[in-house]
């Protein structure tokens, strides 16, 4: 839900700019997931998210996870061997003799101790290379994951309550997924470190450890609230960052530099990607008082229980409760457990940081898996002698009306239907019922008899052929922007063929490497074409396809009459092997239809051949005679 911004008032000049849309989405998914959640809740999650990074880790490499545990198992010994190992040299040292002999006595743990520091250096470059081998296919993982999950869901998920929003939240978790193995890796190596040297001190004295603890409680307990505030942050701002990530593409991408020129619309686009990233970064400046109270107070209380960790040691050492090399030890050991402790809560944050990203990408995942296509196993087997819509009604999610209202049609092998109405009557959406891109709310569409909502849209999709009225321009080569990635034959002859049909033949011999020329001036070695050139090639793949229905939605709004009369020639000479629907404001066009529909609100009001209704007194009649009042 979008509410315009206010415009600063001025009586003189020009009115202001407007200020971006301010987003206020409100529906069902707008709920913080961290809302309601209490301190225990979020903490209790961290041994689920290490679970979750560890089967991720594990299906991305497993040799790689065994070389990570192999490494925190080292760390864990090697620090018992330090800290032991320094206790007898200790105990050596300050023991009683001649300086060479205590030394001498010491060497053995002496050369322990530099043994076991070199083990724990080796271990941890193994232990980086494991993560430098892991990260890249477990971030590709997910990454691909999201961009599967967004491709295979039905194609009315995109018109879904704030699935846009969603997406742009679960992309954060795929950023955060290169961090997320090394997080997790320190906090396990960390936490194996302390736990080694707690276990050592609380030989040396049970009283240091809850010492310990309260030293270090109150950083884990602010760096979780830290994270707390940031995720709160991140999540009111999705709407915006999705927004302003947008306009950039927009305005920065070269297919619009004419547009955005001409139109002396650099200045607005500049405004208002600032106004959206003020809006982003006023929401951040805001949250910082907040985070320096988390700050100080965690600092302070922390500060207070380390101070008192050390007074309690010396007091031990002071009292002769502990005798001076325990003590010592006890002096190494606390600094080893506080770094480690340290590391875990600064680890443990990190990762439960990057969990609520994560939790946002897995929900997105599971929703874009509910959404996924599901239709049964049916398969339309060649030729389609006839596609039939029987009562077929569809609307777009959040709308009141539908867009097709109870449309009764059927098409035969070998005919021509020309689809005409007015701006929004509900063409396009017959054509995405047709090819089953949509299935009806209401009715059936039928293939050869067979119901869609029925059958693989895989094997649908494979006997269409569609030219959407925004036709994509592919940063592909002229070949893969005919054959879409599906070559028929092992030679260039079919492609060729196709954009002969189209009059395209010439211009592609003129491109410098032919077919094997990238269509992205962008791109260094790359080509442009002509928006005529490129709706051409548009309809060559279409035809390439040979396809069992094909439907052109406006398929010559940019050609001259010499291209556009040599599609409707190609789509006569074709039309006896298939089904073929053509979408147009052209009235004229129809002349070529065996049968015209004319559409108003989502219902076939008027239909017959160009002659009968363009002497009719209906829809058609009246849009004709305005074309040719002109
Ligand atoms: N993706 C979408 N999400 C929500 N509503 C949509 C979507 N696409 C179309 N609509 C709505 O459905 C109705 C029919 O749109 P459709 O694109 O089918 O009309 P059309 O006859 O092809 O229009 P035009 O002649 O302008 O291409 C319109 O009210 C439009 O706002």
């Amino acid at each position: 839900m979008t509410s315009a911004g206010a415009t600063s008032a001025s009586t003189t000049g020009p009115p202001a700019p407007p200020l971006p849309a301010q987003m206020n989405f409100c529906g069902r998914h707008s709920v913080n997931p961290l809302g309601n959640t209490s301190f225990r809740d979020l903490c209790s999650r961290l041994p689920a998210v290490l679970a979750g990074v560890a089967r991720m880790a594990w299906k991305a490499d497993r040799a790689s996870v065994v070389l990570l545990v192999a490494c925190q198992l080292v760390t864990g010994v090697v620090a018992a061997v330090l800290l032991t190992g320094t206790a007898h040299a200790m105990q050596a040292v300050l023991g009683a003799g001649a300086v060479s002999h205590r030394l001498r006595e010491a060497l053995p743990a002496l050369l322990v101790v530099a043994g076991a520091a070199s083990l724990g250096r080796v271990s941890s470059a193994l232990a980086q290379y494991g993560e430098r081998r892991l990260t890249p296919p477990v971030t590709t993982d997910a990454d691909t994951a999201l961009v599967e999950g967004v491709l295979r869901v039905e194609a009315d998920a995109y018109a879904g309550e704030g699935f846009a929003d969603r997406q742009e939240a679960a992309e954060m978790g795929v950023a955060r997924t290169h961090v997320m193995i090394t997080d997790a890796q320190r906090f396990m190596s960390a936490l194996i470190k302390m736990v080694t040297a707690c276990g050592v001190l609380s030989v040396l004295h049970w009283m240091m450890l809850p010492l310990l603890a309260l030293a270090v409680l109150p950083s884990g307990i602010g760096a979780v609230l830290m994270a707390r505030v940031d995720y709160e942050i991140h999540y009111a701002n999705v709407s915006d960052r999705n927004v302003r990530q947008m306009t950039r593409w927009w305005a920065t991408t070269p297919k619009y530099t004419d547009e955005v020129r001409a139109n002396s619309m650099t200045d607005y686009l500049l405004f208002w990607y600032r106004c959206l990233s003020e809006r982003i970064d006023r929401r951040t400046v805001e949250a910082a008082p907040r985070t320096l109270r988390i700050h100080l107070g965690a600092s302070l209380i922390g500060g207070v229980f380390l101070v008192g960790t050390w007074a309690g040691l010396a007091w031990l050492a002071g009292t002769g409760r502990v005798p001076p090399a325990v003590a010592a030890t006890a002096v190494v050991a606390v600094q080893t457990a506080l770094a480690a402790l340290s590391q875990v809560v600064m680890n443990g944050a990190a990762c439960f940081h990057t969990s609520l990203y994560l939790a946002d990408m897995r929900t997105f995942l599971i929703d874009t898996d509910a959404r996924a296509s599901r239709r049964g196993g049916a398969e339309i087997e060649p030729p389609v002698e006839e596609i039939r819509l029987d009562d077929v009604t569809f609307r777009y999610p959040g709308k009141d009306r539908p867009a097709v209202d109870g449309v009764s049609l059927t098409l035969r092998r070998g005919e021509i239907l020309a689809v005409v109405g007015e701006n929004g009557s509900g063409k396009s959406t017959l054509t995405r019922l047709l090819t089953g891109v949509y299935l009806a709310d209401k009715g059936r569409v039928t293939w050869n008899g067979s119901d869609l909502a029925g059958v693989d849209p895989a094997s649908v999709w494979s006997c269409a052929g569609l030219v959407p009225q925004i036709f994509a321009q592919w940063p592909l080569r002229a070949r893969e922007n005919v054959t879409l990635g599906q070559p028929r034959t092992h030679d260039d002859a079919p492609v060729w063929d196709a954009v002969g049909a189209v009059g395209m033949r010439a211009a592609i011999e003129k491109l410098p490497d032919g077919l094997d020329t990238l269509l992205a001036r962008e791109i260094w070695g790359g080509a442009e074409l002509s928006g005529g050139q490129w709706q051409r090639l548009a309809c060559s793949r279409a035809l390439y396809r040979q396809p069992e229905l094909l439907i052109l939605d406006e398929p010559t709004s940019q050609m001259d009459p010499r291209g556009e009369h040599r599609i409707f020639e190609e789509i006569k000479r074709i039309a006896a092997d298939r089904v073929t629907v053509i979408v147009t404001h052209q009235l004229e066009n129809t002349r070529v239809a065996d049968r015209v529909i004319v559409m108003e609100e989502g219902r076939i009001t008027e239909q017959g051949r160009y002659e009968d209704l363009a002497a009719g007194g209906g829809l058609f009649a009246e849009l004709l005679k305005l074309a040719k009042a002109r």
